[in-house]
């Protein structure tokens, strides 16, 4: 059982056959800037569902309303574990409504940058970005399903 519940969305360019998919490189904290990872955040008591938190927390931060396809299943009910007795459950996304602000037009608060990362090249490109250590086997597991 891990205690604190996070959600993640690989979003997509496209649901079926995608070329791209987003990263975001965290501001904050300190220990943590500068590093690339999918975007989301906490699961609050108010949210209903795991999903619902992920819609509700892109919405927050990225301005944009996300439609969820599969889950990136990991190793544990409660996801993928990260630091701290946390655990994240990922899906995949693709954006309904709004637009991503992306490379320097976006001026949120929890991220320096968004950008689309290309899958091709077995994602050579997504493997050197510096990604919060505990994202990689995601990333991994992001890229085997569309090998
Ligand atoms: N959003 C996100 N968080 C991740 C990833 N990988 C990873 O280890 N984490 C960690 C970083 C944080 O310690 C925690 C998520 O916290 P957060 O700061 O994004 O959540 P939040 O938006 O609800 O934040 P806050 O209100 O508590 O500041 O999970 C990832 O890919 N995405």
């Amino acid at each position: 059982m891990f205690r604190t519940q996070v959600v993640g969305a690989a979003v997509l360019d496209d649901p079926e056959n995608p070329a791209r998919f987003l990263a975001a490189q965290r501001a904050y904290p300190e220990t943590l800037r500068g590093m690339w990872e999918f975007p989301g955040g906490k699961a609050d008591p108010e949210d209903a569902t795991c999903q619902d938190a992920l819609i509700r927390e892109c919405a927050e931060e990225l301005d944009v309303d996300l439609r969820l396809h599969q889950e990136i299943p990991g190793p544990h009910p409660q996801g993928w574990p990260l630091k701290d007795s946390a655990a994240m459950r990922v899906w995949t996304a693709t954006v309904v409504d709004g637009e991503l602000m992306l490379g320097h037009q976006y001026d949120g608060a929890d991220h320096l940058e968004l950008r689309w990362i290309p899958m091709e090249d077995a994602g050579q490109a997504a493997r050197d970005l510096e990604w919060i250590p505990a994202d990689r086997p995601i990333v991994e597991a992001l890229l085997a399903l569309y090998r």
